[in-house]
């Protein structure tokens, strides 16, 4: 397979405080202030359990992105929240349609396969790097809390060959799949994006669906300067995390792959939720959607 990683990228092994993997306990923190919203959109008993059980990153305030008193950060919380219900809802709709396998790519400390009812056989496949998918493991295993489906971590760098990882670990290629990539296709190289989205149609049987979440353009020119600036006085600089590379609209790559795309602005699915992002256009423009692509049985 062809390898999307950069040869002078060093980035390579990263844990749950360290290079990008710090995002995904970013993410967990947003999504244990979610749970606490009297109008939340998700419930994720284990989010804060995580936060809580990492080691302090050196010379981060990861509190920040729970800190209420902050205006936009504020607004990427709430954003946080509705990215998790859409994508909750995308499983449920799914499971409903007879899908019985899925695979979260960059998973982090995503406990759908723990929080979510699963129809019985339901198979969970997690990709994400090794240190980061053990974090998780010992903390839910300390908790003494189990999956409520098949679930069956897969540690490896999705710039690298995924995809014989996850045949190894039982993935079937025979049956749809429901496929999640949230919060990832910033991270990647526009070559391990464009890998990864022809990666999963090949893999993909009649009836699969694939979620993306996808800002459109450059990744960086759409987040706000203030909030960089805030992120960044906490020692949280995101913008170098980003892959800057100039790379093709993944629905659109994901239409001439033969699937049929929906896209859903941020805004719009804000508004279905009566959750106001009225900040949105400031942290990110109206480059935000939910790509949710499906191929017909
Ligand atoms: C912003 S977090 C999102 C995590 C999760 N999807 C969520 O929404 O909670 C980004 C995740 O992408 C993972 N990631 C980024 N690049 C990756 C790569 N090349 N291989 C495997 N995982 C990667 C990181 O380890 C991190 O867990």
């Amino acid at each position: 397979m062809v390898s999307g990683r950069d040869e002078s990228d060093q980035n390579g092994a990263w844990d749950i405080v360290s290079g990008v993997g710090i995002t995904a306990l970013a993410v967990a923190g947003a999504r244990a202030a979610e749970t606490r919203r009297e109008d939340r959109l998700i419930a994720d008993p284990y989010a804060q359990h995580l936060f809580d059980a990492a080691p302090v990153p050196e010379g981060v305030s990861l509190q920040l992105v729970q800190d209420t008193s902050s205006e936009l950060m504020s607004v990427m919380a709430g954003y946080l929240g509705v990215r998790s219900r859409v994508f909750d809802d995308f499983f449920a709709r799914a499971a409903d349609n007879g899908v019985r396998q899925a695979v979260i790519l960059a998973s982090g400390l995503d406990t759908r396969a723990h929080r979510l009812d699963w129809p019985d056989g339901f198979r969970v496949f997690e990709i994400d790097q090794p240190k980061v998918l053990d974090f998780k493991e010992s903390v839910l295993d300390e908790l003494g809390v189990k999956p409520n489906c098949s679930w069956t971590p897969v540690a490896v760098d999705l710039r690298d060959d995924w995809e014989t990882a996850l045949r190894d670990a039982g993935f079937d290629q025979s049956v749809p799949t429901a496929w999640l990539a949230e919060g990832l296709l910033p991270y990647l190289p526009a070559r391990a994006q464009a890998t990864l989205l022809s990666t999963v149609s090949a893999l993909s049987a009649p009836g699969s669906q694939f979620a993306v979440e996808h800002l459109t353009g450059n990744q960086v020119e759409h987040v706000s300067p203030r909030l960089a600036e805030e992120a960044k006085n906490a020692g949280f600089d995101v913008t170098t995390l980003f892959n800057t590379e100039t790379r093709a609209d993944a629905g659109t790559t994901l239409a001439a792959e033969g699937w049929t795309v929906r896209r859903e602005l941020v805004g719009d699915a804000s508004v279905s939720l009566s959750r106001d992002l009225a900040g949105i256009g400031e942290v990110f423009g109206d480059a935000g959607q939910f790509v949710v692509a499906s191929r017909g049985r």
